[in-house]
């Protein structure tokens, strides 16, 4: 059974023209599914769709094969979490206090937050290496820490699918690349991810699938090693690039550079 699935979504703003059209993917348990598409494409839209902030004119989101328009706020934040890119909280909680929010999806609003609560919330920071940083105040750790601490708050909310706009944005090159392998990490333990990129090697080295937006339309929709090639580059950002075969198998993908 499909985590999350969108059945033939359509949307525009307004009387606007269409944002979105015919958009269909299904999540399964441990995939992880990249959005690719230049500005504009329609990738935010989406994530709000799925979120169920924004309502579609056309078509269906599914949790676990119900619809989220008859879900609660609090039952959909029980599935479905959204991580988002690295925030200044005015406040300066501590990283632990920053998890345990999480658990307010599973909870009555006014109820405290109980030992169990805290326990849910190390064990999401242990799971993500950075147990260490419980006591440190959120606005004074590095952005990558800050990434990973949004992470734990998820996991901390009971979610099995992860929704993330542009995690890595803002984020040095080690921890994009530390914070992909954590996404990769759990995947393998059954969490489902889509995230939105603007870079299509993120896309290849989590691995999983790809769905390509171009202009509010899915272009292509399939595993990342095979979408993510010159011509599907071309068609989305009209830039020339060649693939390029590494010995492990993995593959890149370098711009034809106009400069030598
Ligand atoms: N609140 C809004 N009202 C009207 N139009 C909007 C609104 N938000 C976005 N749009 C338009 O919808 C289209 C898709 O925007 P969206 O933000 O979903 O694209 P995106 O792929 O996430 O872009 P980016 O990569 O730049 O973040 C754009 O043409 C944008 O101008």
């Amino acid at each position: 059974m499909a985590l999350l699935r969108a059945d033939n979504l359509h949307f525009a703003y307004q009387s606007q023209k269409p944002i979105l059209q015919s958009v269909s993917f299904s999540l399964e348990e441990g995939q992880i599914l990249s959005l690719l598409g230049p500005n504009g494409s329609g990738k935010s839209t989406l994530i709000k769709l799925l979120l169920g902030l924004l309502e579609p004119t056309e078509g269906g989101v599914f949790i676990d094969e119900q619809p989220l328009i008859n879900l609660s706020h609090q039952n959909i934040a029980r599935k479905v979490a959204y991580v988002p890119q690295v925030h200044h909280l005015s406040f300066a909680y501590r990283v632990i206090d920053v998890v345990v929010m999480g658990r307010m999806a599973q909870k009555n609003f006014f109820s405290p937050y109980s030992p169990a609560d805290y326990a849910f919330a190390e064990t999401a920071l242990d799971s993500l290496g950075i147990l260490h940083l419980s006591d440190k105040i959120y606005t004074r750790i590095s952005g990558g820490e800050r990434q990973l601490v949004l992470i734990a708050r998820a996991l901390t909310q009971g979610a099995n699918v992860f929704i993330m706009d542009e995690p890595v944005s803002g984020l040095d090159y080690g921890n994009q690349i530390r914070l992909l392998e954590s996404i990769h990490q759990l995947a393998h333990t059954g969490y489902a991810f889509i995230q939105s990129t603007h870079f299509p090697d993120h896309a290849l080295w989590v691995g999983g699938d790809v769905l390509a937006l171009h202009q509010g339309k899915i272009i292509y929709q399939g595993i990342a090693q095979q979408a993510i090639n010159p011509k599907t580059i071309k068609t989305l950002y009209n830039i020339d690039v060649e693939m390029h075969h590494l010995e492990n198998g993995n593959q890149v993908c370098m711009p034809r550079l106009a400069i030598h």
